[in-house]
């Protein structure tokens, strides 16, 4: 059985909770003390509010379903204590000589990095990108302004630039922008707009390369517990852990 460490008890985190099978979380840790101290006692799972005690307690991976200040925190330590680490808030890789200095430690320590496909799909082949020539590659989200914790009573666009300054701005928002980035190997092209007609989580992916072209688009369903985060994203890292001890390895 894995043992899982959890680093945020929020809207993710209980979706993972309530799947558990073939791993078990046996720690857990968050900023807010009282949420932790129930999620424990919801899930017989031992409750942390000091990180070096959390850390220290046996477990063979931390799952971080925080925040990019968490991950930017703590990943580095985590993986500098021999623990293999799954990243949601993939905005925290968005700093280059962070993400660099991440990949070499867990390269010196033969710890692995995961991140979650989280709320899109096609991860898998757009990171022939980094093998093969893109012409263009644009991401192009669109959620309800209460997605983002905002108002609106038109289609607005609120960015459009690069992936790394986009997940910069909206670090609750487009995580995604800085996967897609990590996938095909360079800072794509971003275009967040919030439009009070679209119910669900929209992310459409306009790919060109040497390939041919992609169109892909994802109409995703809020989480009932936080709107900004897709339910599809919390499906992806619980079928991420369902899969870590699993030999056969889909996709690219
Ligand atoms: N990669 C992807 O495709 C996607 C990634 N995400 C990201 O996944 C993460 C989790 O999402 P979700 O579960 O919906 O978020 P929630 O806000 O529902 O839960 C996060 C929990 O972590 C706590 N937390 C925040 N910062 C820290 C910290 N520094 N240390 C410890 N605990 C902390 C929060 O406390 P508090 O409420 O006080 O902040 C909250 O309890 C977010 O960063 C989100 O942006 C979401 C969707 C898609
Ligand atoms: O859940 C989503 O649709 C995308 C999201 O919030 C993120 O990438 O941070």
């Amino acid at each position: 059985m894995i043992t899982v460490g959890l680093l945020g008890c929020g809207n993710i985190g209980r979706v993972i909770a309530a799947g558990q099978e073939n791993f078990k979380i046996t720690a857990v840790y968050d900023v807010v003390p009282a949420r932790v101290e129930a999620f424990g006692k919801e899930f017989d799972a031992k409750p942390f509010s000091d990180f070096t005690a959390f850390l220290a307690e046996p477990t063979d991976i931390i799952v971080e379903a925080a925040s990019v200040l968490a991950a930017t925190e703590h990943a580095q330590e985590v993986l500098e204590a021999g623990k293999d680490i799954v990243i949601m808030s993939v905005g925290a890789l968005a700093d280059i000589e962070y993400r660099s200095r991440l990949i070499e430690t867990a390269r010196q320590l033969k710890r692995k990095i995961h991140i979650p496909s989280g709320a899109i799909m096609g991860l898998d082949n757009i990171s022939i990108g980094q093998i093969s020539r893109i012409d263009k590659f644009v991401l192009r989200t669109t959620k309800n302004p209460a997605s983002l914790a905002r108002e609106a009573t038109e289609r607005t666009q609120l960015f459009s630039g690069k992936a790394h300054d986009c997940v910069r701005q909206y670090p609750k928002n487009t995580n995604v922008a800085e996967s897609l980035s990590i996938a095909c190997g360079r800072d794509v092209d971003v275009e967040l707009w919030m439009d009070p007609n679209e119910d669900r989580n929209m992310h459409e992916i306009f790919f060109e390369g040497e390939f041919g072209e992609a169109y892909i688009r994802v109409r995703n369903l809020p989480s009932p517990d936080n709107p900004a985060t897709s339910y599809l994203a919390a499906l992806s890292i619980l079928t991420l852990l369902k899969n870590l001890d699993n030999p056969l390895v889909i996709g690219a």
